[in-house]
């Protein structure tokens, strides 16, 4: 788990006449559970892209423990991103005509170090959300099981951080539910800083701090979980 610190950060696109995410300040303890909610375009998607190192911004620091990432030139963010973020978005990611296991393992292929041990955290992940069948081609799976995958994946490397970018929004509530009780058990379990993006009332009234955004900037910054609705 990793702490992040963020300071003075700017994030600017040429011919708009503000930021479209600016924060003065923004700390967040090694291994919390953080909600980003907000209206459409208050930069919700800019936040997970710059504390990702997947956008650039032109001011400020993004540390996380005792990295800067905001100094790091491009292939070392990408190296870095790779070693210590684990990414779940609303459209799963997966390659259909892989099975489960196959996606899981997709990270580790890409640079050729799924072992033995890998495969069997892999199997061992299908099975801790659900998943009993490790060979089960994508393309047949329900897309709760789908997000169920992708959640494995992510994990796979052990994260210090899970990111996830709108995990319930392609479900219906009851597939929704179970991805949000996985999403909060096992990055507490695996020991992994948690930041979700979600305009989903029960899942976001779950976590412990709350963040919203409005027009780039932080409007309230809640801790304690909300009341169950
Ligand atoms: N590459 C870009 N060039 C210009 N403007 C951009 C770019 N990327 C994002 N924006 C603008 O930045 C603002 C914040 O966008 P962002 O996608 O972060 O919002 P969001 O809260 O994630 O929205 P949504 O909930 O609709 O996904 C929006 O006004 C958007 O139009």
């Amino acid at each position: 788990m990793l702490a992040l610190d963020l300071e003075d950060i700017a994030v600017s696109f040429p011919g708009l006449a503000a930021p479209v995410l600016r924060i003065d300040r923004l700390a967040l303890t090694a291994g919390s559970q953080l909600a980003v909610t907000g209206p459409s375009g208050s930069g919700k998607s800019t936040f997970v892209n710059v504390v990702t190192g997947l956008e650039r911004v032109g001011q400020g620091r993004i540390r996380w423990g005792d990295t800067d990432i905001a100094r790091l030139p491009e292939g070392a963010r990408d190296r870095w991103r790779g070693h210590n973020i684990g990414l779940v978005m609303q459209d799963f990611h997966l390659f259909l005509g892989l099975s489960a296991l196959e996606n899981v393992l997709l990270p580790l292929r890409l640079s050729r170090r799924a072992g033995k041990t890998s495969i069997d955290r892999g199997r061992a992940l299908l099975e801790r959300v659900g998943l009993t069948r490790p060979d089960q081609a994508i393309d047949g799976m329900s897309r709760g099981e789908m997000q169920r995958v992708a959640l494995a994946r992510a994990l796979l490397r052990r994260p210090a951080v899970l990111v996830a970018d709108e995990p319930t929004a392609s479900l219906d509530a009851e597939a929704g539910a179970v991805v949000g009780d996985l999403l909060i058990e096992l990055a507490s379990a695996e020991g992994s800083t948690l930041i979700v993006v979600s305009h989903d009332t029960t899942l976001t009234g779950r976590l412990a701090r709350r963040l919203t955004l409005a027009a780039g900037r932080i409007a309230s910054d809640e801790v304690g979980r909300a009341q169950a609705a």
